[in-house]
């Protein structure tokens, strides 16, 4: 494991990150983050207690940096930390869409270099992380980063020409079922129910049908043929759902998110 890591860029999905390790046990001190923000740097270190220091000093002083601003932000981080990483330093990146490649070429040398996608079920110890290893990544790299994110859920090694495809899936993935509770939040409105009665309903099924598919083994069509009765009231829904062709919204969905993935990794510079 590495001694010191860094987080570089504690927005959302840095913190996430932080809070999972601190969660899976790691001292405080072992830990430093940045933030661009002095108020945010205040509220981090009042929670987590780690050690808030510059970009410099993160990559300079940690054995394995995690690079977590915007996609757009990328290009103005390497830039800033290149002249002080040595080359067998450790760089994961969580962005969306930059490519080992682009990391490595802005940093310089052969800098080990590994891309993961998590997404936020991270707060829950649940996160779905894919990983993938830069042209400078060895075995031993990708065991660091799977050691550091299998306390905070699931790991799969994929190949970095499917990172992409998995940002669409599963890092943007809870904001599809997030946005689904709100749509039938909606529908109990409109079926007359007081909205927390509805949220409660739509939470508890999504939660179950959640713990089904996971713990069951079962494929999720036959779940779903479970529930659905001849002539019953499952299937008349289904009929709708069909009928707006909510399938193939999905299908078109997914594959804009991963053009857009694609789209940030090729227009940041
Ligand atoms: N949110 C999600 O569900 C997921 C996000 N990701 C990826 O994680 C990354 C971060 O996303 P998210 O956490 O949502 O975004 P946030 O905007 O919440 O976090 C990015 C943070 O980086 C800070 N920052 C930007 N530039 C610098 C800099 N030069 N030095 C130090 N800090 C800097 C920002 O500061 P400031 O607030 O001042 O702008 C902000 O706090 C993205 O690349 C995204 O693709 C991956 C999977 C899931
Ligand atoms: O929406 C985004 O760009 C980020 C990447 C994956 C999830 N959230």
């Amino acid at each position: 494991m590495p001694r010191m890591i860094a987080i570089l860029g504690t927005g959302k999905m840095g913190e996430a990150l932080l809070s999972g390790l601190v969660r899976a046990g790691r001292a405080a001190d072992q830990i430093m983050v940045t933030t661009r923000r002095p108020d945010r740097a205040k509220a981090l270190t009042e929670t987590y207690g780690v050690r808030v220091v510059t970009n410099l000093e993160a990559a300079e002083q940690a054995d394995a940096l995690i690079l977590a601003v915007k996609p757009q932000d990328m290009g103005t981080l390497l830039r800033e930390i290149a002249p002080v990483v040595p080359s067998d330093k450790l760089v994961i990146s969580v962005a969306a869409g930059i490519t080992t490649d682009f990391v490595q070429a802005r940093l310089g040398g052969p800098i080990p270099v590994v891309r993961v996608m998590s997404n936020t079920p991270v707060l829950v110890d649940e996160a779905m992380s894919v990983i993938s290893a830069g042209a400078h990544a060895k075995e031993e790299h990708l065991k660091l980063t799977e050691d550091l994110l299998q306390p905070v859920g699931k790991v799969l090694r994929i190949p970095e020409s499917q990172q992409d495809g998995a940002t669409a899936l599963s890092g943007s993935g809870p904001a599809y079922f997030f946005y689904l509770v709100e749509a039938m939040v909606d529908a109990g409105i409109l079926l007359g129910m007081p909205r927390a009665a509805a949220l409660d309903m739509v939470k508890q099924s999504i939660v179950g049908a959640a713990i089904m598919l996971r713990d069951s083994g079962e494929h999720p069509v036959i779940l779903r043929e479970a529930v659905t009765s001849p002539g019953g009231t499952t299937i008349a829904a289904i009929a709708e759902l069909e009928r707006h062709r909510v399938r193939a919204a999905f299908l078109d969905a997914i594959e804009a998110a991963r053009d857009r993935s694609r789209e940030l990794g090729g227009t940041n510079k």
